[in-house]
């Protein structure tokens, strides 16, 4: 089961609204789509919104080739990038992804439109294709360093940073599916995370389909699991990463990493170095998205409060770089993040 698929100039994405009841891929024919699908999470996932912005920009770039138009080009599509950077505002994937794209067509400016759209498409396939890549040399350096923790290891997790938020095997989710093929996994529990429930709809979902043992819980049971049942780590992904390592993640992952402070249960974080954002120093200048008030006054249109209710809903929050134990990336482990350790990772 694939993510994202592109097929025949298509992009295909598997609707993750409809999850875990419905396999359904949703095609998108055109930009607009594509930005639609990433606004209401039919896909979601900083890397694998960074993937779907960038099939995004081939297919802004060719329906400007057909309609022609006054405006130049690439002023046209650099102003479709800053729409579509603006569906998530806090997973700089999709930033990222939408700079590489802009370079991208920048640099082929003089061959043309036309050949510009060609040369988007291989590099949206390139992107694509290195995220695969990505996760599995981050699933490996994770294991390894999780592996020193002894065995077999009871973890837990929260949202979902899975295959389904990326195109590979997933950032926190392919460390855990890479320690469960070393036989090192005894436990993993699920956050069901709502508002949303991308946990029990999501990560749930993922862990069983692949015989990786479960155990789904509430939000509010976290603290209670770490302190019964002998939790030995916190593993999860990120949306964007500060230089001094305070980390932006799904609302709870704050929280969560309070408890683990209290509790003495190391917190890692597995984020490729396209989560990372060097230019802001620290978590305080990260955007954090809200969502739409009823995702927490009900629940696929079902009702848990009335509907005049006063409702806040952020959707990330930002863990200080204190409380994290240690940074899987591709490139290796940052040990205790901070405003040393983090540009001095990316400098070699
Ligand atoms: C590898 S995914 C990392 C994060 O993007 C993930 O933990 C998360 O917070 C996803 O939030 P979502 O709102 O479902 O897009």
């Amino acid at each position: 089961m694939d993510t994202l698929r592109w097929q025949a100039g298509t992009l295909f994405l598997l609707d993750q609204t409809k999850l875990p009841f419905e396999e359904i891929y949703l095609p998108c024919h055109s930009w607009q789509d594509v930005r639609q699908a990433i606004s209401v999470l039919a896909v979601r996932g900083a890397p694998a919104i960074g993937v779907a912005a960038a099939y995004a920009v081939v297919l802004a770039a060719r329906s400007l080739c057909q309609k022609g138009g006054d405006t130049p080009f690439l002023t046209a599509l650099e102003a479709i990038c800053q729409d579509l950077d603006a569906a998530r505002p806090t997973a700089v994937n999709l930033h990222w992804a939408l700079t590489q794209m802009m370079a991208c067509a920048r640099q082929h400016e003089a061959d043309g439109a036309e050949a510009v759209t060609a040369v988007l498409e291989e590099k949206a396939i390139a992107i694509h294709e290195a995220d695969v890549a990505i996760n599995t040399a981050m699933a490996r350096f994770g294991a390894d360093e999780l592996e020193k923790l002894g065995r077999p290891l009871t973890l837990l997790t929260h949202c979902n940073a899975g295959a389904l938020a990326t195109a590979g095997v997933g950032t926190a989710l392919g460390v855990i599916r890479e320690l469960h093929r070393r036989g090192l996994v005894s436990m993993v529990y699920a956050d069901e995370t709502r508002p949303l429930l991308q946990g029990a709809r999501l990560t749930a979902f993922e862990l069983m389909a692949d015989h990786i043992p479960v155990t789904l819980i509430t939000d509010n049971m976290a603290a209670w699991t770490l302190k019964t049942k002998g939790v030995d780590a916190i593993i999860v992904g990120a949306d964007r990463i500060a230089a001094n390592g305070d980390t932006a993640n799904k609302i709870g992952t704050y929280g969560l990493s309070l408890m683990a402070r209290e509790l003495a249960v190391p917190l890692y974080i597995a984020a490729p170095a396209s989560t990372f954002d060097l230019s802001i120093t620290d978590g305080s200048q990260i955007p954090i998205e809200e969502r739409n008030h009823d995702e927490v006054r009900s629940f696929r249109g079902v009702a848990a409060a009335l509907p005049e209710t006063p409702v806040f809903n952020p959707a990330f929050d930002v863990t200080p770089h204190e409380n994290i134990r240690a940074i899987v990336t591709e490139k290796g482990i940052i040990h205790r993040p901070d405003a040393v350790s983090v540009p001095a990772f990316f400098q070699h």
